[in-house]
């Protein structure tokens, strides 16, 4: 395949904010990584309760576009929408707020504090953002009743199941109302039943809520859970 250069210039879409009921689009997206392209100019929106399944080969573009989408990474071109604003012209700081503020995150492997109990790990974000430790810790046991972990809140991450702590994660990433949810292959370490049952909780529990959701996956069965599926080859989406 021909890849283009870092320096070929793409056409540059209209600035104009996204139709109604998307919470989240990226436009012309171009991403290098050096001379190596990560994204090729992908075109991606995804609408309030919508959940998309991001697959494709390996090494094709897919955690790019996440972290793209995500306001970890910036793009070299193109843009990104949340809501009304766009996050590609926030300068770190101002992202870094975004994200704590109105992205919710989900990893492989979790990423909890392992000293901390469950209502302590998904209270941490709000108290990051100044919300108090009683308020916290009240919304953070909520989430959690709401993942089926009541009964689990004063657990540590070491004295939980990988499904379980997955759930506190999940809990973790919803507390604080994001309009959108990114999960970077959220049952890679899981088995495929435990898979099934996160994969479910996390799309019904952000859709419910209205967020967009963004998963990341090499797995089929977690793809068919979503309501949409877009492939990555190349740094292109592809209908192959
Ligand atoms: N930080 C980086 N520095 C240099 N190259 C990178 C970096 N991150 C990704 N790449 C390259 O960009 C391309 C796309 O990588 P990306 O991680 O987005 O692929 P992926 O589809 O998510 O892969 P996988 O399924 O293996 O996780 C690859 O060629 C990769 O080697």
């Amino acid at each position: 395949m021909s890849y283009p250069s870092p320096h070929t210039t793409y056409q540059q879409p209209v600035q104009q904010v996204p139709g109604e009921g998307t919470v989240l689009a990226g436009r012309g997206l171009v991403k290098f990584y050096g001379e190596v392209v990560g994204l090729a100019g992908v075109d991606v929106a995804v609408r309030a309760g919508e959940a998309l399944a991001v697959m494709g080969p390996s090494g094709n573009g897919k955690t790019t576009l996440l972290h793209v989408l995500a306001g970890i990474l910036s793009p070299d071109q193109g843009e990104v929408w949340l809501g009304g604003d766009r996050v590609d012209q926030l300068n770190d700081a101002a992202r870094t707020v975004l994200r704590r503020r109105r992205l919710g995150f989900v990893f492989q492997d979790n990423q909890l504090l392992a000293e901390l109990p469950a209502d302590e790990n998904v209270a941490l974000p709000l108290m990051v953002d100044g919300v108090s430790r009683r308020d916290a810790i009240g919304r953070a046991r909520a989430v959690l009743a709401q993942v089926g972990l009541a009964n689990e809140v004063n657990r540590r991450p070491g004295e939980l199941s990988g499904g379980q702590a997955q759930r506190v994660a999940i809990a973790r990433a919803l507390v604080g109302e994001p309009q959108a949810v990114f999960a970077d292959e959220p049952t890679g370490a899981l088995d495929a039943a435990t898979g099934a049952q996160v994969i479910d909780l996390l799309v019904g529990a952000a859709t419910h809520r209205g967020a967009a959701v963004v998963v990341v996956t090499h797995d089929d069965a977690v793809a068919a859970r979503c309501h949409r599926v877009v492939r990555i080859v190349d740094g292109r989406v592809s209908d192959r």
